[in-house]
Parts: C-alpha cells; structure tokens; sequence
C-alpha cells in the first residue's frame, strides 16, 4: 500500500524518500540555478546532462542525457516528460499520433500532469497544469545522473479555473535504468484549497500482449460504461490485461505495479503517496493507436485538502531491470 494516504498531509505528515536516500556515487554537482526561461538557462544546463532544445512546434525541450546511456525529454509546455530511453532507439513512453504541440491542446502522451482535478469535475478534464507553461527551478547533476526541477505557479489562466495561489514543484531524475519524480503542491494561499492529481503516463505497448500485475484485491471505479457514474468492484485478477476499452480506477494501489509491456520490457511503477491507480486504453476511441501504448497512471483519487503553507508530496519511480 503506498504509504500515506490521507486526505490532508503536510510535509511532517507525507514522508518520501529525499534525494539522500538515492544512491550516490560521488559529489553533487550544481550546475543551474532558478532559470526561469530557456534560453537563460541553456548554457548552465548543458554542463549536466541538460540541455535546452527547440522541440516540435518551436516549444522549448529539455533533453536529459546519463552518462550511463538513458535519455529523457521534457516540453516545458504541460512539464510533460515524453520520451524515457534506457537503450537508444528504443522510448518506452509513447505520443499519440494526434499529439499537437501548438499549445491549443495539452500534449497527447508521454506523462501529463492531471492537477488540480483528475477529472470528471467541475473543470476542463485533468485541470491545467498540462496547458501551462513550467520553468526550469534548478538544474544539476549527481554522478553522472541529469536532475531539473521544473516548476508551476498560478497565474491568470489557472486562476480563471481555481482562483489559488499555489506552487507546483516537479523534479525529474534521469538514472542508467530509472526515471524517478517528486511532485510537491504547496499551498502558498491564505485560505485552504484541495485537489486531487494523476501522471496520467503513456506506456509504449503492444495492446494485445501488455499486462499489469500487482491490482488484484483493490477496490476498483470502473469508468466504463459512465465516467460520471463509475461502477464499484474489487479486482480479481491477478494479471490485468487490455482486451477492449479500459478506463478503470484503482483505489488503494499498492506501492509497485508491475507492466509488462508486450514489446519485450518490464517497467515497475513505484510510488510513495500516490494512492491510486488508473488503467486506460481507448480502444476503437483511437483506432490509429490504441495498439500502441497503454496508460497506467499514479492517481491521488480522493481530495488532498491543503491549509496554508502546507505540502503535499508524491514519489514515483519508473525502472527496468
Ligand atoms: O486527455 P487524454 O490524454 O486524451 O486522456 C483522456 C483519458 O484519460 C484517462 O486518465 C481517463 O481515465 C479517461 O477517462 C480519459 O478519457
């Protein structure tokens, strides 16, 4: 079970695994600090594996590059991880087809944000953290090892949703097998707020051979047939599979699911505090694609009510053996 669960955390209540907990193998290297453009922070993000790129449509992209031969990249636009390579030529995130990068929509695949509101709700589906523009917090290097800090405010259009002030801080970690992030809210309001949360990630897949293990005995919000009416059951299988449209919620989640993703890989997908779970393929929605990817999203279901000052934080780590 993922460890905190709660409706209202801070930091002292949602423990998570802080950068010391990770391996280290030598001395930190700082290299860029609060960049709040790309072109400012171009130059510093080179030195560590980071570098500023201009990304479909002109969009800035900042590409993370290991020592140890992984690679990851990141539109700012929605801070949207959409690629994560351990091996060359080989992402196992997966863009839709139908993906524009014209910021009239937010990006179609990779790892979105949904936040504040997962949706359905009284907001536009998956709120506006994936409409927005992030900037570049801190950027340095740990061993080889590329880490970028993106972060999120509010501002006229989050406002025009959710009138708040918050801050969204995301912090990415390129490893040899692993992509980790920690996503902190903090309210930064006088006045309390809640929301609720998903990285609604796009797994590269062959649909019919991809299976997710680990869900058995959750309690599950079947979407299908009525994503405003979700259908209460319990999961009874132990491998869960893509046969047909899948749009299904888990509640309670444990700590790793495991995919596999048809195409040869296994990927565990850890978490701390995310405490949900959320399958989704399209099915014959997206006939050009839906064969090539499944979503298998960490969730925060239930609202995480936030007082002032106070945070809530969540951990997710993708890896390969
Ligand atoms: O907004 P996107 O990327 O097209 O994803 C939509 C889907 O996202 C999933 O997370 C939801 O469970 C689905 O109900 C929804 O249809």
């Amino acid at each position: 079970m993922a460890t905190v669960s709660s409706t209202t955390s801070s930091l002292a209540t949602a423990t998570f695994p802080s950068s010391r907990r990770f391996p280290r193998y030598g001395r930190r290297c700082r290299v860029g600090m609060a960049f709040a453009s790309a072109e400012k922070g171009a130059a510093a993000a080179a030195a560590a594996g980071v570098s500023v790129t201009e990304g479909e449509g002109k969009l800035p992209k900042l590409v993370l590059t290991s020592a140890h031969g992984s690679e990851a990249e990141i539109y700012l636009y929605g801070g949207c991880i959409t690629s994560w390579k351990v091996a060359k030529d080989k992402d196992l995130l997966f863009v839709r087809p139908d993906a524009v990068f014209n910021k009239k929509k937010p990006i179609s695949g990779g790892a979105p944000h949904c936040f504040p509101q997962f949706g359905p709700g009284p907001m536009q589906q998956h709120g506006f953290a994936r409409n927005m523009d992030w900037s570049v917090a801190e950027s340095q290097s740990e061993d080889g090892n590329p880490i970028v800090t993106l972060e999120l405010k509010d501002g006229p259009y989050s406002r025009s949703m959710w009138d708040f002030s918050f801050q969204a801080l995301y912090k990415i970690i390129l490893r040899e097998k692993s992509l980790s992030t920690e996503l902190i809210i903090t309210n930064t309001d006088t006045k309390p707020f809640s929301f609720n949360t998903a990285l609604h990630t796009y797994f590269r897949a062959s649909v019919t051979a991809a299976s997710v293990k680990g869900l058995k005995g959750c309690k599950t919000l079947n979407k299908d047939p009525d994503p405003k009416n979700p259908l209460e059951g319990k999961e009874e299988r132990d491998i869960v599979t893509f046969p047909g449209f899948v749009d299904c919620i888990y509640l309670n989640a444990p700590s790793e699911v495991i995919l596999d993703n048809g195409l040869g890989d296994t990927i565990s997908i850890q978490n701390t505090n995310w405490s949900d779970a959320v399958l989704w393929n399209p099915y014959l929605q997206m006939e050009a694609c839906y064969r090539d990817f499944v979503c298998v999203e960490n969730a925060k279901i239930g609202n995480v009510q936030l007082e002032p000052k106070q945070s809530w934080v969540a951990k997710q780590i993708l890896s390969v053996a």
